[in-house]
């Protein structure tokens, strides 16, 4: 090296995507953490501009109606992975977004064009001015959001892995409830239009059925050590 210069990492942009409770943000979390890079929920964006349409009594079943509004609340994501945030016009949301009623409405708002299109651009945006790199976690990053990133991953589970892991969150809430309402919630996701959940070609994917959160963050951070050692 060069008058003994130490060598920064160059910046990895790493997108994780798939369906509810597969450990995309305990994972992507984890691995922007070891690895000093920022992290962005987009799950949280979409449930953020959907609290802000239940708050304001705007008719969810009604897309013109959505994007008729889609630019007025302020969204900000804070990207550090030891403490990510989320805010409305100010307001932290972060509790909020996790309402069982946010969760019933935010397929049918993040299926709306202009809500994708705003949300998207807040994401491009985030993943430009991040220095060191992000991992970005959603279930539309791979195949438009940030098609040429530099690693992409696919998770997966079954829905039974899936419906206990949300269970044990819930506080044992009922595993076929929570099963059955996974398992709708992915088929709007995938069923969409516009940018539906789904796996780019070029996606390493990573089944996490049968392996602990520590094993998933391990493959990742394996991962993407490879792809930076390429670059
Ligand atoms: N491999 C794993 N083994 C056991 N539990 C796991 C594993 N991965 C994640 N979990 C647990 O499953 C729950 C859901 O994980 P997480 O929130 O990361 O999933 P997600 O894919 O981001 O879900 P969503 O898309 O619904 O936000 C968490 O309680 C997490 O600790
Ligand atoms: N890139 C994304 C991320 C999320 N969504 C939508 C679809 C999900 O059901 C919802 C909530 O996400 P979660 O918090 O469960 O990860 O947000 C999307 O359409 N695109």
């Amino acid at each position: 090296m060069e008058n003994g210069a130490a060598r920064t990492a160059p910046a990895v942009i790493v997108a994780i995507d798939g369906p509810s409770g597969t450990g995309k943000s305990s994972t992507s979390k984890a691995v922007a953490a070891h690895l000093g890079l920022s992290y962005l929920d987009t799950g949280a964006q979409y449930r953020a501009i959907t609290w802000w349409m239940a708050n304001n009594n705007i008719d969810i079943t009604d897309p013109t109606a959505i994007a008729a509004v889609v630019g007025k609340p302020e969204i900000v994501s804070g990207t550090d992975p030891s403490a990510p945030t989320i805010t409305v016009d100010g307001v932290d949301v972060s509790g909020p977004i996790r309402s069982q009623e946010v969760t019933s409405k935010v397929s049918a708002v993040s299926a709306v064009p202009e809500v994708r299109a705003r949300i998207t651009e807040l994401q491009r945006s985030l993943a430009a001015s991040a220095e060191a790199g992000i991992v970005v976690e959603g279930r539309d990053i791979g195949t438009t959001v940030l098609p040429d990133a530099d690693l992409k991953v696919f998770l997966t589970a079954s829905p039974e892995a899936r419906a206990a892991r949300r269970s044990g969150e819930l506080k044992g809430a009922d595993i076929h409830t929570t099963r059955e309402a996974l398992i709708k919630r992915d088929a709007a996701d995938s069923n969409r239009t516009t940018s539906p959940l789904a796996k780019s070609d070029d996606a390493v994917e990573v089944d996490t059925t049968d392996l602990t959160l520590q094993q998933v963050i391990e493959c990742v951070i394996t991962l993407v050590e490879e792809k930076r050692a390429a670059k």
